[in-house]
């Protein structure tokens, strides 16, 4: 610049040169032809406008004007930048134009003039270039406008694509929670998979070995079809065969039956010819010591039926030697100390199978006190040590369930009755101790004997008959605490009443079985007994002195029988009569303080032997 300013006074925008060659340079040449001449330097000198000229190319946004901004001595001002505060530069410098001026001589005024033309043109080209620099300017910027649209555009996109990354990118996140979890279950269903696997040829083994066995099983199959059809044709053979057979069966029945009323009337005949009242002897063996010390009584080996009773008499004088003494009997059966219960009873049986075929059959048990009745008649607990009475019950039910085949139906009622001084006492009794009512013996329509308010239970198997004669016990001994043990001195009757039907054939029968614990038949002095023991003594000797009435007058036959003069013989009226079968056991205690006792039972026992009671019939509709 200060070479310019040095070689000429005017200042000349370094833009003037580069345009010339322009289309007003026509009108410029006048001017440029003065400032030749004022200026001596060479044009070439100055330095080409052309410089200052913005490109047409865009340009970077951010410095657009810098580019546009003189490096060498250009003196326009371009349009600052967006935002560049600084002051517009002043075309020329004062300086170098009062410079000029002042250098003319205040003469040349024409100079002047002409200096001051050529300034407004230079200022007017200044202003063509400077608008001109302006619309590239602008054109720039409405480039960089649009390129900065573009950009925002792209970069709104850009944005939307990095939302789109990050949503993406969470998206991803949960997927990779997801992938976890799935691996872990992956993992599991791998373990699952494997023991699957493992299951799988277990499984695989298990069926090879079951369609082996099904295969065997398919053969069994075939080979069962073929025998199912052979044994079908065979049921239909035996299905005949069965027919001939029911045949058979029900013919056979009718023989049965003809031959069972045959084994009944054949049975009666073999009691009757046994006779309708038997006795039966039963030596109890001694409670304490050796058996064979009984010497007093002899059972002769070979004979069941007899039994002597044997005493050593000291001499009054002792001048004879002792003389022995013998009382011989003879029973229907004499049992010794080591006979058995069940031996005993095996010898009744058939009289008690009697009692189901329409019987009345009585059993009775008499002796002195202690001689072994109750035994005998009601035994020990253990089966063993039954007696009479549990064993005729059982063999009643045994043989009633074998009947029904043959259409029979029973039905079994059972009472339990004491007798202590000529008064009657239920065993079965369940109320009120002080409540007991009293009893009498009736004579019913049909020849029947029942007793009022006692209890008749009704009884279907033996074991509810083996309660109720528990029962019994507890009742008797309740009064044997309070009566001083008057069970020895009181009768009780055991009665079962046995109904019978058989529909088949509408045929019915009744019968009663009677099992009698008869009391003591001690006899005590009178002058011994005093008070109530003297009435139970004479009331028992009463009882059983006629009872033996009773027994003699029926073997007599005598129209008149003395039932009532007794309860006892009242109550036994039925099974003491014509129509009935008797057993009477006689017990004797072996100990040789007994014999007088065991001497007047025996005797009695011989006179009730000797009858013959009328034939017995049984009861049928
Ligand atoms: N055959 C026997 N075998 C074993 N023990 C017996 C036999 N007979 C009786 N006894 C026993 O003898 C005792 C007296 O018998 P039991 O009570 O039967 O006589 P009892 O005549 O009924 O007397 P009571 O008249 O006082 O009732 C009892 O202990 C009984 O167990």
């Amino acid at each position: 610049m200060n070479k310019e300013n040095t070689s000429s006074r005017l200042p000349v925008m370094s833009g003037k040169r580069a345009h010339t060659n322009s289309t007003d340079g026509e009108q410029q040449q006048p001017a440029q032809k003065k400032m030749r001449k004022i200026d001596t330097e060479p044009p070439q000198r100055f330095r080409p406008a052309a410089s200052v000229v913005p490109p047409r190319r865009p340009v970077a946004v951010k410095a657009p004007v810098r580019a546009l901004r003189p490096t060498g001595a250009a003196t326009v001002a371009v349009a600052p930048a967006r935002g560049d505060q600084r002051k517009p530069v002043a075309a020329v410098p004062k300086a170098a134009a009062g410079l000029g001026l002042s250098r003319r001589p205040g003469w040349d005024l024409k100079g002047k003039v002409s200096d001051m033309e050529a300034k407004v043109h230079n200022y007017q080209s200044k202003m063509k270039s400077v608008n001109l620099e302006n619309d590239h300017l602008k054109d720039s910027i409405t480039k960089a406008q649009k390129h900065k649209a573009e950009i925002e555009d792209e970069n709104k996109g850009l944005k939307k694509r990095l939302r789109d990354c990050e949503e993406e990118l969470e998206k991803l996140a949960n997927v990779k929670d997801d992938l976890a979890q799935t691996s872990t279950e992956r993992d599991g269903l791998k373990k699952d998979l494997s023991k699957l696997s493992e299951e799988h040829k277990v499984l695989e083994g298990l069926r090879d070995h079951l369609e082996s066995e099904l295969r065997k099983i398919q053969t069994q199959l075939a080979i069962q079809t073929s025998t199912l059809r052979q044994c079908q044709d065979s049921l239909k053979e035996s299905q005949e065969l069965v027919r001939n057979l029911e045949e058979t069966v029900a013919r056979q029945r009718e023989e049965l039956h003809l031959g069972e009323m045959e084994r009944r009337k054949l049975h009666n005949t073999i009691q009757e010819l046994k006779g309708n009242i038997r006795v039966f002897c039963r030596v109890r063996p001694l409670l304490t010591g050796n058996q064979s010390d009984i010497l007093h009584i002899q059972l002769p080996a070979h004979d069941n039926k007899a039994l002597t009773l044997a005493k050593t008499e000291e001499s009054h004088t002792g001048r004879t030697a002792d003389t022995q003494k013998s009382y011989n009997f003879s029973f229907d059966r004499v049992f010794g100390p080591r006979d058995s219960q069940r031996e005993v009873f095996e010898e009744i049986s058939l009289l008690v199978q009697s009692a189901l075929d329409g019987y009345n059959v009585c059993c009775f048990a008499y002796g002195q006190t202690g001689s072994g009745k109750t035994f005998t008649m009601e035994g020990g607990d253990l089966e063993d040590l039954w007696g009479v009475i549990p064993r005729a019950v059982q063999q009643i039910f045994k043989s009633a369930k074998a009947l029904q085949e043959q259409g029979w139906q029973y039905t079994f009622t059972a009472s339990f009755v004491e007798i202590y001084n000529e008064t009657l006492r239920d065993l079965l009794y369940t109320g009120k101790p002080n409540k007991r009512p009293e009893h009498e013996i009736r004579k019913v329509s049909n020849n029947e004997i029942t007793v009022t308010n006692l209890t008749y239970q009704k009884v279907n198997n033996e074991d509810e008959v083996q309660n109720l004669i528990m029962l019994a016990n507890q009742n008797r001994s309740t009064a044997r605490t309070g009566m001083n043990d008057h069970s020895s001195r009181s009768h009780s009757v055991f009665q079962l009443d046995i109904e019978g039907q058989n529909s088949d054939r509408d045929t019915k029968c009744k019968s009663v079985l009677c099992l009698v614990d008869l009391a003591g038949s001690e006899r005590v002095q009178k002058s011994q007994s005093q008070g109530e023991r003297f009435k139970e003594m004479t009331a028992i000797n009463s009882s059983l002195t006629n009872l033996g009435i009773v027994i003699a007058a029926l073997a007599n036959k005598e129209n008149f029988i003395p039932y009532r003069n007794s309860k006892l013989t009242y109550l036994l009226q039925n099974c003491l009569g014509g129509n009935s079968k008797t057993l009477m056991f006689v017990n004797i205690a072996p100990e040789e303080e007994s014999f007088s006792e065991s001497l007047n039972s025996l005797r009695f026992a011989s006179k009730v032997n000797d009858c013959v009671i009328g034939t017995a019939s049984a009861n049928r509709k």
